[in-house]
């Protein structure tokens, strides 16, 4: 028997996979950089390919707190006199005389006459007289200059996020300020008569907009500019004022609501008069109405009002649109197998992103569970989570012990 279609789903739909990469083909990487302090270089994405000044390390060094001699001096006596000192940031000067080592710490330079480093505790010192257990190696314990990056050698290449270990990498390499892509500007605004801003008394009928502070921490950790238009009503006027205000101060124009069939759902319709609606409706629950377009030089992305549809079409459509506008590379989303604990229903029609908790047994296999019911408008479904289980478009309803496929949230969702 044929299992029965999703009633939301019909024919015209376009999968995600199909879908994602056409809305990908019609934004563009910013052109515009700036140079920025190091200080102020966190999240921001490099717009050059920079190679080290420097040899890594600079220096041969030691990494271990002891001494450092000559391997070959340890064979006529295991006992060396104590020439001097190295400390980090005051190398040792003196003259190589045979049979001699000299206290060392780590990070202190390692003197060209000399070419291995015993710990401390491999060690016995007897006031001037060091007795040494000799390592395996000639080289033990040094550091060797440029052993990690040559000067010239690619560090970083365009397009790369800096995270902290980039701002230390820089740093290391010694770059005071950086190349980075402009910082783009979305500007987002709810629409829907019930909505009242948190702060305020509610009234028959009416509801807190959520959908601005979930947007408003998506697009925090996406690394952008936020202008925050707040709830416009139900009214064309009032869009089309918002939407002109929005296009003419952003890059992107982003608003939950409005883009379903009702009565109110005004989104659309203005969209088409001021601007160019390109694309509408995906193969996806939740977020199958989503409008994608042109609004003056901005990019147009419409989230369905319900709270979990806007996060879930901001997370799979308008976060791969933005890190490509931003001047990122592709981000491949990881997924993994895990085992269903519990069964699904679901009717064949759209890819589903379920909203679920992904964790290991005793066994140590991963397994996965939803987190309960999963109306489009239970946000409480998304805190809950930690990972989608991604439900192929033709999948039906799933038994507890099947094999699914599990996607992380990723640092944009955690
Ligand atoms: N006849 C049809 N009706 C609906 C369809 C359909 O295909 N045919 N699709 C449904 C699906 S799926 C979705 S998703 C929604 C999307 O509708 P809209 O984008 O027009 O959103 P609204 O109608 O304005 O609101 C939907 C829902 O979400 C609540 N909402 C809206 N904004 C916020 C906000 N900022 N914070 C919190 N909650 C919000 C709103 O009160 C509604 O309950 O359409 C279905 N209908
Ligand atoms: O696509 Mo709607 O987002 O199912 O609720």
């Amino acid at each position: 028997m044929q299992a029965k279609q999703d009633p939301c789903s019909h024919p015209g739909l376009m999968h995600p996979d199909q879908a994602i990469p056409k809305l990908l083909d019609q934004v563009q990487p910013t052109a515009d950089t700036e140079v920025v302090q190091l200080n102020q270089a966190m999240g921001r994405i490099l717009a050059e390919d920079l190679a080290s000044m420097l040899d890594l390390p600079p220096f041969d060094n030691s990494s271990m707190d002891g001494y450092a001699f000559r391997l070959a001096d340890l064979q006529q006596s295991s006992t060396l006199k104590l020439a001097g000192y190295s400390f980090a940031g005051h190398p040792y000067e003196g003259e190589y005389q045979p049979g001699t080592c000299i206290r060392i710490m780590t990070g202190a330079p390692v003197p060209a006459c000399y070419d291995t480093v015993q710990m401390q505790e491999k060690t016995q010192a007897d006031g001037e007289l060091i007795t040494i257990e000799a390592p395996d190696a000639t080289g033990t314990n040094v550091r060797g200059r440029g052993e990690e990056l040559k000067a010239g050698d690619k560090v970083l290449v365009k397009g790369t996020r800096i995270g902290a270990a980039e701002m230390g990498v820089l740093a290391t390499i010694g770059q005071s300020q950086v190349r980075v892509y402009r910082q783009l500007t979305v500007a987002f605004f709810s629409t829907g008569d019930e909505l009242r801003p948190v702060g305020s008394d509610l009234a028959p009928g009416q509801i807190y907009d959520s959908n601005r502070y979930s947007i408003l921490g998506l697009l925090q950790k996406a690394g952008v500019n936020w202008l925050d238009l707040g709830v416009i009503a139900d009214d064309p006027e009032a869009i089309r004022a918002a939407f002109l205000e929005a296009s003419s101060n952003a890059d992107m124009v982003l608003t939950s609501g409005g883009v379903s069939v009702g009565d109110a759902d005004y989104t659309k319709q203005i969209l088409d008069e001021e601007g160019e609606i390109t694309f509408w409706k995906m193969a996806i629950k939740p977020g199958k109405p989503f409008a994608f377009g042109k609004l003056g030089d901005a990019v147009f992305c419409g989230l369905p009002g319900n709270p979990v549809s806007s996060m879930v079409t901001f997370y799979k459509i308008v976060m791969p649109l933005l890190q490509k506008m931003q001047g990122l590379p592709p981000q491949p989303s990881l997924s993994v197998k895990a085992t269903l604990t519990s069964p699904i229903r679901k009717h064949p029609g759209r890819v589903e992103y379920q909203r679920a908790i992904l964790s290991r047994n005793d066994q140590g296999e991963l397994e996965v569970c939803t987190t309960g019911s999963q109306g489009s408008g239970m946000l409480t479904s998304m805190s809950l989570a930690n990972s989608f289980i991604v439900m192929p478009q033709m999948q039906g309803d799933t038994p507890a012990g099947t094999q699914v496929d599990v996607e992380p949230f990723n640092e944009i969702l955690s």
